[in-house]
């Protein structure tokens, strides 16, 4: 009975969610999930692995709470937890507990006990590629200026690995793609050579391995594991900063591999020599290969990015309505896919066509929260643009009839007033303009605004446009 409750409300939440969402994304990601417990504040939810956990955590939470509030008119708390085998031998007792509670139930009911976790790290598999995503590949990169050479030094190692860059280090800021483009070069190792051990992992996750290796006296088997592997892969490495004994770890394994001529992949959101707290000698091997950034993706890139998102997930999205999202969210991929994810739930849970205005209400939160968004010269351009109906491109055109001229004039000078952005680089994204460009528009319109009223309230209304929509 109470099993049946706690399934019953989660198919229900699981409809809801399969109204706003691809049946690729459900099929992938919510389906596998299994209901644990459900109590008045919150429900627990179980998935297949640590990878499914963390996904479904970054870009599916939200919609998760909204449709369980829809659902249950609880504002539940969503817990979600890996059940992720790593022993086979202990397959049958992980049959995740399926129990009801309320905080005033039974009390002589068993809470449900944790999912049981093995400690001996396993030896990795010969083709075994589920440490991977197998979304992100190269075919679903996008490419730009921002990431053009992180991409084709990936795709060099992917094609010979150990023979190239070896390590093979990329940083960037969050959200950029860096586990994109890694997990891309361990798809593609493998497709080339399918015997190879290829393991992809964040370093919380390997000092979790290692503190539990040594907790249960089994520090053998670790050392098995992570010294016989053809291809590592180690995300966000910043987080051994501090972790003296992982890093000493790291750093035989490190060494044991590269002697062996097995190819090191690492990510970090800083380059090695800011990480603080970074042995030296750690420091000094990852500047053995390659070290090379991500930057944050231009416009152009981002528009592109959406644009494969729908295509890959078969959503209609009208190209304003990703201009829209794109000239917003201007530094993050990761949070430009959930705005793109928001707009399309709240549209077909409105029932309601996706226009600018739709997304605009669908954003309204996500973008008035985010307090410290900075004004992007993308998205001046944009709000001009639109508010002279006139396209970007010709914004940025070399023509000069004055119906271009005037909103170019305003733009430039709204960029220099509502950015940081250099005059060179306003000049650079109005069609590659001289500098001087720039200062001309902005003392013309500095002054014209001061005896023009109507100019002058053009310029306000801008403004607000930018820094509030
Ligand atoms: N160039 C790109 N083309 C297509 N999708 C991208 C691109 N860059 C990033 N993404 C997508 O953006 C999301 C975030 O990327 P990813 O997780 O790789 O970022 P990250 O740099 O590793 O961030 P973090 O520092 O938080 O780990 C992913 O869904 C990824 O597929």
């Amino acid at each position: 009975m109470e099993n049946a409750q706690l399934h019953a409300t989660w198919e229900e939440i699981l409809k809801k969610l399969e109204n706003s969402l691809s049946k690729m994304v459900c099929d992938t990601w919510l389906k596998p999930i299994k209901p644990i417990v459900l109590t008045t504040t919150s429900l627990e939810l179980g998935t297949p692995t640590d990878f499914s956990k963390d996904w479904i955590e970054k870009h599916y939470m939200q919609l998760i709470l909204d449709a369980s509030y829809e659902v249950t008119k609880a504002k539940l708390d969503i817990i979600i937890t890996s059940f992720h085998l790593q022993d086979n031998s202990q397959e049958e007792q992980t049959q995740i507990p399926l129990i009801y509670t309320t905080p005033t139930a039974n009390k002589t009911e068993e809470p449900p006990a944790a999912p049981p976790r093995t400690t001996s790290p396993l030896p990795i598999t010969p083709g075994d590629s589920s440490s991977l995503n197998p979304k992100y590949t190269f075919e679903t990169f996008v490419t730009g200026n921002s990431n053009r050479f992180a991409h084709a030094a990936a795709l060099a190692v992917a094609e010979s690995p150990a023979k190239v860059y070896n390590p093979f280090f990329m940083y960037g800021g969050v959200g950029l793609g860096k586990t994109h483009l890694m997990h891309a070069i361990g798809h593609k190792i493998l497709q080339n050579n399918p015997d190879m051990r290829v393991l992809y992992i964040s370093s919380e996750k390997f000092t979790n391995e290692l503190i539990n290796s040594i907790r249960d006296g089994k520090p053998e088997a670790f050392r098995q594991k992570y010294r016989n592997i053809d291809v590592l892969l180690v995300d966000d490495i910043q987080f051994l900063s501090k972790k003296e004994h992982t890093q000493e770890e790291f750093f035989h394994t490190f060494n044991t591999l590269h002697d062996a001529n097995k190819q090191i992949i690492i990510s970090s959101d800083r380059h090695p020599r800011e990480i603080q707290t970074l042995e030296d000698r750690l420091r000094s091997r990852f500047e053995w290969g390659l070290i090379t950034d991500i930057q944050a993706p231009d416009l152009e890139t981002r528009i592109a990015i959406l644009r494969k998102k729908a295509l890959l997930e078969n959503l209609t999205v009208p190209n304003d309505v990703m201009v829209y999202i794109a000239s917003r969210i201007d530094n993050n991929i990761r949070e430009l896919e959930g705005a793109l994810t928001r707009v399309m739930a709240f549209s077909s849970l409105n029932k309601q066509i996706i226009t600018k205005e739709l997304a605009a209400e669908a954003l309204k939160n996500v973008f008035t929260n985010n307090e410290s968004r900075t004004v992007t010269l993308e998205l001046v351009q944009e709000i001009v643009s639109s508010y002279f109906k006139i396209d970007i491109s010709e914004l940025v055109a070399k023509k000069r009839t004055r119906n271009l001229a005037f909103p170019r004039q305003i733009a430039m000078y709204l960029c220099r007033e509502l950015t940081d952005s250099s005059l060179p680089r306003i000049g650079e994204i109005f069609g590659g303009r001289d500098h001087t460009t720039v200062i001309h528009a902005y003392d013309k319109i500095s002054q014209e605004r001061k005896t023009d009223k109507k100019l002058d309230t053009t310029i306000k209304e801008l403004t607000k446009r930018i820094k509030n929509i």
